[in-house]
């Protein structure tokens, strides 16, 4: 019998394929949101089923604060997901994450300004909990992968969403530093605020690629510095992609944030909007039909 997974892997930047999927097809999927970054790649690696999105897609024309983030969440819930690894360029905000290593996020500050960051506006309004933001379970085991994939890993970083598209001040990321971030990037939210939204377990390996500005030795970063890095450890990265999917349990046991929305949704029954409802069969289709 099939493992009952169904992985999405956001690849971010410098990743946009994985490797050793199988039956692959780029699949163009709709959604009420608007247009998901790139065709989807679906397929399987063994018997579990995969579902790969280059979160800017291929070529990188899409900016961070362009990302639709919604329509890519709601086109990767659509087309079966039941948990998400998203993969992220980072900037280290500590000596001892240095670049080359991975970090596993574990909690974020969302410092992003403007981004469209819930799916459940006026007409059907929910809160769902972000207290513990990733699936520990798929953390432990994404750590386990990078180890398998004889990488160096942190467990438990901070991960700092910065708007961009221009890299930090100086002043900012002292600042970040003294908040307690560890890592920095652009695009993790609200990404995983609609992953819980959407109920979907998430967890995101973050691959330190700079000391971002605050570094006294270290030159301030520039793409050019993240694309050599994320060349460097690029294959790394695949492999331990590759390590996590083939490393999962045979059957997918339920977590509770595949139910989060049972005690989120506050608007009554009959204040809900029928054209928003419509738009969240594929997010919370689950919870607004046994209702
Ligand atoms: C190319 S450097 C800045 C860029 O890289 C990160 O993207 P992603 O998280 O998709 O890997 C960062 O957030 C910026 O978008
Ligand atoms: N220093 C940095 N700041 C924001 N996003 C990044 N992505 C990679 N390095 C980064």
């Amino acid at each position: 019998m099939a493992k009952n997974w169904c992985i999405g892997i956001i690849g971010g930047s410098g990743l946009y394929d994985i490797e050793g999927i199988e039956d692959e097809q780029w699949l163009a999927l709709e959604t009420p949101w608007g247009d998901p970054s790139d065709e989807i790649l679906f397929g399987r690696i063994d018997d579990v089923q995969v579902r790969f999105l280059p979160r800017h897609g291929r070529g990188h024309p899409i900016s961070p604060s362009g990302l639709n983030s919604r329509a890519n969440i709601d086109a990767l819930k659509r087309a079966g997901c039941t948990d998400i690894l998203a993969i992220s360029a980072v900037g280290s905000l500590r000596e001892e994450i240095e670049p080359g290593r991975f970090a596993i996020a574990e909690q974020f500050i969302d410092n992003t300004r403007g981004r469209a960051s819930s799916f459940f506006t006026s007409g059907c309004v929910a809160h769902v909990s972000m207290a513990d933001p990733v699936c520990p379970r798929l953390s432990e085991m994404a750590a386990k992968a990078v180890t398998a994939a004889k990488g160096k890993v942190a467990t438990g970083a901070t991960y700092l969403a910065m708007e961009g598209p221009q890299f930090s001040t100086r002043a900012e990321s002292h600042m970040y530093r003294a908040w307690g971030a560890d890592i920095i990037g652009m695009t993790a939210m609200p990404e995983a605020k609609l992953a819980r939204e959407a109920e979907l377990p998430y967890a995101l390996i973050g691959m330190a690629t700079d000391y971002d500005c605050w570094h006294e030795e270290e030159e301030a970063v520039d793409v050019a510095a993240v694309l050599k890095q994320m060349k460097a450890n690029g294959a790394l990265a695949r492999k331990a992609v590759l390590n996590f999917i083939k490393a999962l349990p045979k059957t997918r046991k339920a977590s509770p944030i595949d139910t989060c929305l049972d005690e989120s949704i506050i608007t009554a029954p009959n204040e809900r909007d029928p054209a928003l409802l419509a738009k969240l069969d594929a997010v919370a289709g689950r919870v607004l039909k046994s209702k």
